[in-house]
């Protein structure tokens, strides 16, 4: 069954096929019933996609999923919250990205712009223990929520969370108040479901310390950024994700020469 592709902004995220629009925007999340669910099905999506993870990082990702719900329930993290929707549309979204990201050139640092619940800098924290993070978000109260996972999930060692508005002249600085040091490291850049990402994003690409990007885009979106790369950039890889008809991660290099 062909899903519908995400669009750029949350609150825009279209309802999956199958899905009822009948049904009420947000739905409470209810732990008891929702969370073994989500494990449930999250174990089944990874076996069926191939996605191989170990029992702690499978308990990590549901222990997010759980902190995702319960604030949910308190402000608008996301509107796909129900255990089947979020497994699909956020955690194998996220995840099925995994083969083109882990080529041995490509960074192992990486910057999520705009991580809103976690997604995708948050899951591939998990999914890569050799990786190191910083996830960026303009409002405070997503960033309280980045924060307190990241402690909950043990991983302040190597995520980090910066709150502020990530743009072209500020994120050098933003990167720095991290503890990188931009006049040396390198670093990725991420985005999914960044609001007019075509268009804001490849602006991001001209700061020095980024050299490989990963957009999660549908195609209209993927068509839109083609023609604003900056001519130092290359498309690098288009992966297809299984989440959604013509949705994609796009990998971007900058040239080397
Ligand atoms: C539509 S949400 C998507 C969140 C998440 N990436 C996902 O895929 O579910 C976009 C998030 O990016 C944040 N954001 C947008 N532009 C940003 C910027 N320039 N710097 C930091 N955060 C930004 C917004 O506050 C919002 O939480």
């Amino acid at each position: 069954m062909p899903g519908i592709a995400l669009t750029m902004a949350d609150e825009m995220h279209t309802i999956p096929e199958g899905v009822s629009p009948e049904r009420p925007q947000r739905l409470p999340f209810v732990a008891d019933r929702d969370v073994p669910l989500f494990r449930a099905q999250l174990t089944v999506a990874l076996a069926n996609h191939g996605i191989a993870m170990d029992a702690a990082q499978v308990t990590a990702l549901v222990t997010h999923y759980h902190l995702l719900g319960e604030a949910n329930n308190r402000f608008n993290l996301t509107r796909l919250i129900a255990p089947a929707e979020a497994v699909r549309w956020h955690y194998l979204d996220v995840l099925a990205a995994l083969p083109c990201l882990t080529a041995p050139d490509l960074p192992d640092r990486w910057v999520d712009i705009g991580s809103g619940g976690g997604f995708p800098g948050l899951v591939l924290a998990v999914a890569r223990p050799d990786w190191q993070f910083i996830l960026t978000e303009r409002r405070a109260k997503k960033a309280a929520f980045l924060r307190h996972c990241v402690a909950e999930l043990d991983l302040g060692r190597r995520v980090q969370v910066f709150a502020g508005d990530i743009e072209p002249g500020t994120v050098r600085r933003a990167l720095s108040s991290c503890g990188t040091d931009v006049s040396r490291e390198t670093c990725g850049i991420l985005a999914r479901a960044v609001e007019d990402g075509p268009r804001r994003l490849p602006r991001l690409l001209r700061v020095s310390p980024f050299v490989s990007a990963a957009f999660w885009f549908g195609q209209e979106d993927a068509r839109a950024l083609a023609s604003r790369l900056p001519p130092t950039w290359e498309l690098r890889q288009h992966h297809p994700l299984p989440t959604g008809d013509r949705r994609a991660v796009i990998l971007l290099t900058r040239r080397t020469n």
